[in-house]
């Protein structure tokens, strides 16, 4: 998908919203755990309900992989549904990869071609030669994390290098990346004080913007400091919508919370 194509969703949709499926067992409604697929079937009715709320839909691969081949393979059915039924809906592999060159040439082909998702999460700490084998991937996107959202964030990236701050020389370095337009960073929600001074960095970028829900993230702030001409974010919400419920109307329950936040959006759009 282009970035023009994902602008385009956002003000049709009135919608910067990007739904987390971070599917863990203990936590779907236990009739789900007799069907075939319990991941798949959960992901599919959280889908059917939001998808005409949100523009982005995010599986963390984590709560794939803890589930060994299955899991891969809900992840499979997961990416595939989403492409078959909703290609104009931007999907985000969210794995964190980064290794060596011709390692994450195969981490790339893995998410980009095999699983055919639009974007995947990549760590910056391997620098330069680790990320740009994913930015070669034409009309893919590479995100790279920034500013994350969790306490730790405070360990590096907020520490001095050369007299600037770790997330501000990732900004920076990876704007003189080949192919450095198919970057998007993270940047956390419970961080919406640091978004102005990101923005000084990178203008124009998309930003996935987990943290919003269970996190405490406030959407407001974040859009305030944050938003761009292109509105340039995707506010990530995952357990605030997708487990808003662990009853048979746990989707109804999804698409409520999902529409309470397309809503705030909506609002902040027309203003
Ligand atoms: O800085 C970061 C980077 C990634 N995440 C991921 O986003 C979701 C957030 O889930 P919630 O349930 O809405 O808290 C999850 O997959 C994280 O691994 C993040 O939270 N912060």
């Amino acid at each position: 998908m282009t970035t023009l194509q994902l602008i385009s969703e956002i003000k049709k949709k009135k919608s910067f919203l990007c739904i987390g499926l971070d599917v863990d067992k203990n936590k779907i409604p236990q009739h789900l755990l007799n069907e075939e697929d319990p991941i798949f079937s959960f992901n599919k009715a959280i889908i059917d309900a939001t998808h005409h709320l949100c523009i982005a839909y995010k599986p963390n691969t984590a709560f794939y992989e803890a589930y060994g081949i299955n899991g891969w393979k809900s992840l499979e059915k997961t990416i595939n549904y989403l492409n078959e039924t909703h290609p104009e809906i931007f999907t985000i592999a969210d794995a964190k990869r980064g290794d060596i060159g011709n390692t994450s040439s195969m981490y790339a082909k893995a998410f980009f071609e095999d699983l055919a998702f639009d974007s995947v999460t990549v760590a910056p700490y391997m620098g330069k030669d680790s990320v740009e084998p994913f930015l070669a991937f034409e009309n893919k996107h590479t995100i790279m994390l920034a500013l994350t959202s969790n306490e730790g964030a405070f360990d590096f990236q907020t520490k001095k290098v050369d007299g600037k701050e770790l997330y501000k020389q990732v900004l920076e370095t990876s704007k003189t990346w080949k192919n450095s337009e198919n970057l998007m960073y993270v940047v956390g929600a419970t961080k919406a004080e640091y978004f102005a001074d990101i923005r000084k960095f990178v203008p124009d970028s998309f930003l996935l913007v987990p943290g919003v829900g269970a996190q405490g993230g406030n959407l407001q702030d974040v859009c305030k400091y944050g938003m761009n001409k292109n509105v340039g974010l995707l506010i990530n919400s995952s357990r605030g919508i997708i487990y808003a419920s662990n009853q048979e109307d746990f989707a109804q329950a999804a698409a409520r919370e999902a529409k309470e936040l397309q809503q705030e959006m909506e609002f902040i759009l027309d203003k």
